[in-house]
């Protein structure tokens, strides 16, 4: 085991509001780890501070044992933040030409890889078309294909699979244990759905910006004595009845 990403006692404030306390959390190589809460429970924030576009108010976090933010993580990390970060005048293969131009890549490589990505993703026969013409769920894979263009190490993927049918989901999950198999990437996603939080190697359910229960979907329903996720969230959280 190797750890990849490691939060160490992360505390964040915004105003008067504490969004993060304490929080600790290592990732492994190779592993899909889930981070699972509610709306509102802090994993956009925290993942935010993995990637290195915010800092903690307290603690650390590393990636690659290297201390974030750190502008040469960039490279190592493929990001898909909630809302997208798009060029909308440009059409979905000039987006991905210009984020594959940002890292390391020789031309055939891009070509490779921007085709791979746009494969995966089911954009192959959109690339020509505007940005300004996708429906949301387009702009949500083309943004998921930008995360994986440079192939990076880590993926850090915040509610990857909101608005897509539930066939290319499956697709989509099916490459990412692939990734996490074939290829050691670490993968860590947040999600709101329980039955994508089962397929995750581990999970750290998040509320109130605090980590309630970790472990494998297996040890966190025995632990909790729970037929399934949604009640060990519950039985951890002390909401049940
Ligand atoms: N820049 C900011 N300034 C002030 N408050 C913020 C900021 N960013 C996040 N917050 C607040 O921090 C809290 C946690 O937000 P965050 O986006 O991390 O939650 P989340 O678990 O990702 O929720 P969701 O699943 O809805 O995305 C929220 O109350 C939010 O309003």
């Amino acid at each position: 085991m190797e750890t990849t990403v490691s939060v160490e006692q992360v505390s964040r404030a915004f105003g008067k509001k504490t969004v993060l306390s304490g929080v600790s959390l290592h990732m492994e190589k190779g592993q899909i780890y889930g981070l699972i809460g509610p709306s509102g429970a802090g994993k956009t924030t925290l993942v935010k501070m993995m990637v290195g576009m915010d800092k903690p108010d307290q603690g650390t976090i590393e990636v690659l044992r290297t201390p974030m933010p750190s502008l040469s993580m960039l490279q190592q990390i493929g990001y898909m933040a909630q809302s997208d970060a798009l060029y909308n005048e440009l059409t979905g293969e000039e987006n991905l030409r210009f984020f594959a131009s940002m890292f390391n890549m020789g031309k055939t490589e891009q070509k490779k890889r921007i085709a791979y990505a746009a494969e995966l993703v089911n954009l192959t026969d959109e690339l020509k078309k505007k940005v300004s013409a996708y429906s949301g769920g387009m702009k949500r894979r083309l943004s998921l294909a930008i995360a994986l263009l440079h192939n990076p190490p880590i993926l850090i993927l915040d509610e990857p699979t909101v608005g897509i049918d539930p066939e290319l989901r499956q697709s989509i999950w099916a490459e990412l244990i692939r990734l996490k198999g074939t290829e050691q990437k670490t993968i860590i996603i947040t999600t709101h759905v329980m039955d994508e939080a089962e397929k995750c190697d581990v999970l750290a359910m998040v509320r109130e910006g605090r980590i309630l229960a970790s472990g494998t979907p297996v040890q966190l329903k025995q632990q909790y004595e729970a037929e399934n996720l949604e009640a060990v969230f519950l039985r951890a959280g002390g909401k049940e009845s």
